[in-house]
């Protein structure tokens, strides 16, 4: 029985990668050091898993940055501006492509799915030159190879490369992304022929996009794709991996349709109707890859019931055909419990991170194929056990509480109009009103603070000292910058899901859990485990004290309930609708204490809202409605004149805006920069929007300044379809990633460009 691993996580067990990377680009250290880093975590993930005895190791899922830019320089799809002149791609286009460079913006960056994982979008039209442009698939290969270990070398297959895409600027909106295929199909044949000659023989493609709603154009396409490129293929296996939710029935039919493919893998943990459709029809003679094994989670697998799920599908496909796997790639669960010392003995024997998912994988196959660890599978009966029974998971009184919530609305009194004018009063903001997100420069001073408090070598009196220090800087900073609305600039918080997750109760911490979110950024997501309640409260000290450095208003800063939810590891043994009525009603709470304690200005960030939306239709409105229902639990008690805010990050919104508007927020500050400003067009096609809104004028995963004038030029787009009343002037999310040399004079030029624009319009009247 085989075994097979989907992908892998690249960071390292404590991030060497990360360090690498930033190293390299701050100069610190040559391109060869950045490579070695690599070469060596890419040798021992490969050890690791042969040791295992994984039958299928994937190579290839390596990436300096991401995946999806690897397969763009694959195929030579470098936009103009970035000057490549052909040849093989080096670091200098590649990292200018991710990050950008002084003279050029970086690409956009989207969310991959409904992951934290965010993805470089291939920007491509009718006059790209594709050429074979990175060798980097073979390069890997072979370098496995020289280890004595054979791989399956993984590629982003062409069709899900070609729908993840977007046109370039000034392409034509009718142009038509797939009707590139022809032109990418002959690059994808090179690297297969190089892969077949340097001896693989088995590859990967990985098609995600199967698992959404596409209409039969697009699955055409999959047909034309591999039609094409069977006669390349042949004499190779031929794996079509699928992951993050069902194949839909269609999309089924295409796929196990498809020529010149010999093996399919699919998520069945997010997708439980799969199953139905292989029972129903698998095609003979084809290899089944059953993800079981969750990648997007960090629970012990439950062994005993995937081994009868197994059990199952081997009387549908045989002993020879069924390969067990991973649900997904590994890359979004954290690396190595091993690493853990400082959990909770019992919370642990429930965990399994990459490392120990590849032992289980391997566990199953064995089992399957009549060599079961019975000492194995009886430790995990027994963890599943004591999590099933465990005191710690319930709190009645929190349980009781979250479902009395059901079936009601919460929402505000008064309406939003009549709430702006009363908050107007109190505040007396300027038009266009400036502000930032939340976060500022997270220096390597606070998190050694941090870190010395938190290991106990500074007291908490050094402590709150140093952290009120750094507020009142910045709230010096904002005033001599004459920002309207300031922020305290979370110096006390290592993340903004992780910070909530320690204060509240049912959550565990870990200490190198930490998952790729872009580039060399890592999350370290909370773990839910059980019911959720707040303790004390958790920022109304640092809030308070703030205020009482400033006349102007600041602002309450809070993460929101769908968030801590969409960025932590939740649990898996109730919906999580559920668990983020218990997190509403705990935030709840804290806005209240904000309010009282003086605050007339509260942000509760829902950057994940949008990311956390099923990715098929028929899921969406479910979730929407508990989403911005949670959303507005949190904030239905506070007074009229109180202003809520709320953040979004890296959104598509154009499906959901009407949901958005159901959240009811006074205020709200989208990124908008990196992304076309395509949150504009929602406006320009008519949908009325009467709160406040501040779609960022700048983009700020990017180390590059913008000037006065552009930043102008962006918020005269802004008026162009947004009323002058309503329009906030702000970037496009926190602060927390640049370095103050490149805030200052971005957050200058954005004041200044307030300001000439208040003189203008009120020339103007
Ligand atoms: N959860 C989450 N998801 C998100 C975002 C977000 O802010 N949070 N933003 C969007 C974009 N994604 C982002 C993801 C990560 C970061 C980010 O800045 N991550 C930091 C993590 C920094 C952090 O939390 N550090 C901790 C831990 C400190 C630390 O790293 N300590 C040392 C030493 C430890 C010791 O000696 O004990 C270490 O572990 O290396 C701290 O500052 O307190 C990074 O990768 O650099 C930014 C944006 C989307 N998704
Ligand atoms: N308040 C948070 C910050 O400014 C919101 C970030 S959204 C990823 O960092
Ligand atoms: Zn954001």
């Amino acid at each position: 029985m085989a075994s097979h691993i989907v992908g892998y996580p690249r960071m390292g067990p404590k991030r060497e990668l990360k360090f690498a990377l930033e190293s390299f680009w701050d100069g610190k250290s040559s391109a060869e050091d950045l490579q070695k880093v690599a070469a060596d975590l890419r040798s021992s993930i490969w050890k690791q898993m042969a040791d295992a005895g994984i039958k299928h190791i994937p190579s290839n899922t390596f990436s300096y940055y991401d995946q999806v830019l690897d397969t763009t320089a694959l195929l030579g799809a470098v936009p103009p501006r970035y000057g490549w002149n052909g040849g093989e791609i080096g670091f200098d286009t590649y990292f200018s492509m991710a990050r950008g460079n002084a003279s050029v913006p970086a690409m956009e960056m989207t969310k991959w799915f409904d992951t934290n994982y965010h993805f470089i979008v291939p920007e491509l039209g009718p006059d790209v030159n594709f050429s074979y442009a990175s060798h980097k698939a073979v390069e890997e290969y072979k370098e496995a190879k020289a280890l004595g270990v054979d791989t399956i070398p993984v590629l982003v297959g062409p069709v899900s490369y070609l729908l993840l895409s977007k046109p370039a600027k000034g392409v034509e909106k009718s142009f038509s992304l797939l009707s590139l295929l022809g032109k990418i199909i002959p690059i994808y044949k090179e690297v297969i022929s190089e892969l077949k000659a340097a001896g693989a023989s088995w590859i990967q493609f990985d098609e995600p996009t199967l698992v959404m709603d596409l209409d039969s154009h697009k699955l055409q396409a999959f047909t034309e794709a591999y039609s094409h490129l069977e006669s390349t293929l042949s004499g190779l296996n031929v794996l079509i991996e699928t992951y993050f939710a069902d194949v839909p029935a269609e999309a089924f039919k295409t796929l196990t349709s498809l020529k010149g493919v010999t093996a399919f893998g699919f998520d069945l943990v997010r997708g439980d109707k799969t199953l139905d459709l292989i029972k129903g029809e698998f095609p003979k003679g084809k290899y089944l890859f059953a993800g079981l094994v969750d990648g997007r989670n960090i629970w012990a697998n439950d062994l005993s019931a995937s081994l009868s799920t197994l059990q199952t599908l081997e009387g549908i496909v045989g002993k020879d055909k069924l390969v067990v796997s991973t649900s997904c790639s590994l890359l979004h669960t954290a690396v190595d419990l091993v690493n853990e010392t400082k959990l909770d003995q019992e919370i642990k024997s429930w965990l399994a991170f990459a490392a120990q998912k590849i032992v289980e994988v391997n566990a199953l196959a064995k089992a399957l194929a009549g060599h079961k660890d019975e000492a194995f599978f009886s430790a995990n009966a027994a963890a599943q056990a004591s999590r099933k029974s465990s005191p710690r998971v319930t709190n009645e009184a929190v349980q009781k509480a979250a479902a009395a919530l059901k079936g009601s609305d919460h929402r505000r009194a008064t309406n939003v109009s009549a709430r702006l004018d009363a908050q107007q009063k109190k505040l007396n903001l300027p038009i266009l009103p400036t502000t930032t997100i939340g976060s500022f420069p997270q220096t390597i001073e606070l998190r050694r603070v941090r870190r010395e408090y938190k290991a106990k070598k500074i007291s908490e009196e050094e402590y709150v000292k140093a952290i009120k220090e750094e507020i009142s800087k910045v709230v010096k900073l904002q005033e001599e910058l004459d920002i309207d609305v300031l922020v305290h600039g979370e110096p006390e918080r290592n993340d903004m899901v992780e910070y909530f997750g320690e204060q509240l109760s049912g959550f565990a911490f870990t200490v190198n859990g930490w998952v790729q979110s872009y580039g060399s950024r890592c999350v370290k997501p909370p773990i839910i485990y059980g019911d959720v309640s707040r303790p004390n409260p958790m920022t109304v000290f640092w809030s308070s004290a703030a205020q009482s450095m400033t006349a102007r208003p600041m602002k309450g800063m809070l993460t929101g309930p769908v968030t801590i939810l969409n960025w932590s590891f939740v649990r898996n043994d109730q919906p999580r609708f559920e668990t983020t009525y218990q997190i509403a009603l705990a935030i709840k709470d804290e806005v209240e204490d904000l309010e009282k304690a003086g605050i007339n200005v509260i942000q509760i960030d829902e950057a994940a809202l949008r990311e956390g939306l099923p990715l098929r239709k028929s899921e969406q409105a479910f979730y929407l409605d508990w989403a911005v229902h949670s959303f507005r639990i949190t904030n239905c008690g506070v007074q009229d004149t109180t202003q809520i805010h709320t953040h979004m990050c890296y959104s598509n919104f154009n499906d959901i805006i009407h949901s958005i508007i159901d959240m009811d927020a006074d205020v709200i500050t989208i990124e908008n920069s990196r992304s076309d400003e395509k949150l504009l067009s929602v406006f320009r096609e008519g949908v009325k929007y009467g709160a406040g809104i501040g779609p960022g004028v700048y983009d700020i995963h990017s180390p590059r300044i913008p000037s006065t004038e552009e930043i102008a030029d962006r918020i005269n787009k802004m008026l162009a379809v947004l009323e002058t009343n309503i329009l906030w002037v702000n970037p496009d999310c926190g602060l927390k990633t640049r370095k103050y040399a490149e805030v200052k004079p971005a957050l200058s030029n954005m004041v200044a460009a307030a300001k000439l624009l208040r003189t203008q319009l009120a020339s103007t009247k």
